[in-house]
């Protein structure tokens, strides 16, 4: 089957096919974690829809949206190779009508940890998301990992909202030296990619002890060692559902989450961790 390419709702509606239906919203400069997303897509629906927009009401002014990597070409490319059936490539006009008011608010939740360092963001995603959901009215979406915070706000959503959505995740897909795939990757340069490893690397001096306390100091002294080049937002451990902080007492699964700067490029990852009580 031929790839097709939707430029806006209505072609959307004529593409998209019977059978069930998995989305992957993507913002594009597609790498190898966003073809590990096509894949489950494919193999858990009969169509698959691959959404490439960059959506500017998640950057707020001083961020990078006019910079971010835009490859379109090169991404038909991957999701022909990936078998998709249809992407969905709407320009910002089709999206958003100029007089529009109305928006998802990600409450308390999309103002703490990654939300703190990026006021509105997770609104803006969510807008998105459920206008994407609307349009595409998939039975299944896909979602990263390593994006856990926008997981659970999309998992909170569908829940709040009742959408009739099966939330799909995937593992966070890695250089073979354990850096997160990531669209702006391409920005670091050597020196800073070398930085950019200790990310990584705290997460699994974390990720290797028992107690909260523990992961989280284990974690923090490599980033403090990893010398200047590397600005750090927040280390978290976190409830992977909420967000929250967890305390000593918390048991069951967390999240070990880290931003940080390096050079000029805003980096995020995370991973998992099981706590138990000795
Ligand atoms: N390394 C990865 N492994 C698995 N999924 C990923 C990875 N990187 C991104 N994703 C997922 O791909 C989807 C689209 O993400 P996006 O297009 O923002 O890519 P990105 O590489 O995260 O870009 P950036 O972080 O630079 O914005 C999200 O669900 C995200 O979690
Ligand atoms: C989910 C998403 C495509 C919404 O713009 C974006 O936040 C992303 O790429 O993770
Ligand atoms: N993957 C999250 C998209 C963003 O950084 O805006």
């Amino acid at each position: 089957m031929e790839l097709i390419v939707a430029r806006n709702r209505e072609d959307l509606v004529k593409a998209r096919g019977g059978g069930e239906v998995a989305l992957v919203p993507t913002m594009g400069a597609l790498h190898e974690g966003h073809k590990a997303l096509i894949r489950q897509a494919r193999a858990r629906a009969d169509h698959v829809v691959v959404s490439i927009f960059v959506n500017p009401l998640q950057f707020s002014p001083n961020e990078d949206f006019s910079r971010y990597p835009r490859t379109f070409e090169a991404d038909l490319d991957a999701c022909r190779t990936e078998g998709v059936d249809v992407v969905f490539h709407p320009a910002v006009e089709d999206m958003y009508a100029p007089d529009r008011q109305v928006s998802v608010s990600a409450g308390q939740m999309g103002t703490i940890v990654e939300g703190a360092a990026r006021p509105g963001h997770f609104d803006g995603v969510l807008t998105v998301v459920l206008k994407l959901f609307n349009v595409v009215q998939p039975d299944r979406a896909v979602f990263g990992q390593k994006d856990a915070q926008q997981l659970a706000l999309i998992r909170r959503m569908v829940a709040d909202l009742d959408l009739p959505i099966e939330i799909l995740d995937v593992p966070t897909v890695r250089e073979p030296d354990g850096l997160a795939l990531s669209s702006r990757n391409r920005f670091l340069s050597d020196d800073d990619r070398r930085v950019a490893l200790a990310l990584s690397r705290a997460l699994r001096a974390g990720a290797a002890e028992l107690t909260p306390s523990r992961i989280r100091v284990a974690a923090r002294e490599v980033l403090d060692t990893a010398g200047p080049g590397l600005d750090v937002d927040y280390l978290v451990l976190a409830d992977p559902a909420t967000f929250a902080e967890v305390d000593d007492t918390y048991e069951g699964m967390a999240v070990l989450a880290v931003a940080a700067k390096v050079g000029t490029t805003r980096l995020i990852d995370n991973v998992s961790v099981t706590l138990t009580r000795a």
